[in-house]
């Protein structure tokens, strides 16, 4: 069975003292099992704290981005060399807010997913559609495409590894969840895609999360969809107790 993931993106909100409080109200009671993996996704300058915070916990600290090089003349930019020094485990690529705000693009989210494995850092790559795109019923090749080139030139261990979350635009922020069997039917895609581009074996490892408006009361329904591993959370993910609750229901 695969485990599920339950990652809080917070996005650009927290001074340090509640991303720390954070980390206090939560670190001892993450449920201990196999089941669930609880991540937070912490902007970049509270990163070293909550590394240090969370050390022996079952918390593991992501960022929300990076650049792909190792270093250089890129002001203002975040390589993965520096994530993996300080102890980060994952990094978020390709959000739908870097892509729309960021220009973000399909090719920069493959460079830095591979240079994300080559620093050792589990990838959560996000692939998702606008409203206008659903509604013309481009989901699944948009989808599907962002998923392709997202992990072309990876090796088999590697996709296998990739943490994959389907966010629907239209779902990100506007308390508008896509129906579970939806979010499943294009989770279940997905898997297909992973499939195509590895084998079956690497398809059924890959975890795949459902991002957009998750939060306590909807979280049962989506993860009890064949092919949904998992959530990328954003406002359910600010408060500890609601955090707490979203891994518990992974832990199930
Ligand atoms: O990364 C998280 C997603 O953008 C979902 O955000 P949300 O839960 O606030 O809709």
């Amino acid at each position: 069975m695969r485990k599920k993931v339950i990652a809080g993106n917070w996005k650009m909100n927290k001074v340090l003292a509640e991303a720390n409080q954070f980390i206090d109200d939560v670190k001892d009671k993450i449920p201990n099992n196999d089941n669930v993996e609880a991540i937070v996704c912490a902007p970049y300058v509270h990163l070293p704290s909550l590394v240090d915070k969370a050390k022996g916990t079952n918390v593991k600290v992501s960022a929300q981005n990076m650049h792909f090089e190792d270093n250089g003349a890129f002001t203002g930019e975040v390589s993965p060399v520096m994530l993996k020094d300080i102890g980060v485990t994952h990094v978020v690529l390709g959000h739908s807010e870097r892509r729309e705000y960021f220009a973000e693009t399909d090719e920069t989210v493959n460079k830095k997913v591979h240079a994300a494995f080559n620093h050792d850092l589990t990838p959560i790559v996000c692939v998702g559609e606008t409203l206008e795109q659903r509604e013309a019923n481009e989901t699944k090749a948009l989808v599907g495409d962002q998923v392709k080139k997202a992990l072309e030139g990876l090796s088999e261990a590697q996709v296998a590894k990739t943490i994959i979350a389907y966010e629907p635009i239209w779902a990100i922020g506007t308390g508008k969840t896509a129906s579970s069997e939806d979010a499943n039917e294009v989770c279940a895609h997905v898997r297909e895609v992973v499939k195509e581009v590895t084998s079956e074996e690497i398809a059924e490892q890959v975890v795949i999360q459902y991002g957009g408006s998750v939060k306590p009361a909807n979280v049962d329904e989506l993860l009890a969809q064949s092919d949904i591993d998992g959530a990328l959370v954003g406002g359910a993910s600010l408060e500890s107790e609601s955090f707490l609750q979203l891994v518990e229901a992974g832990a199930k």
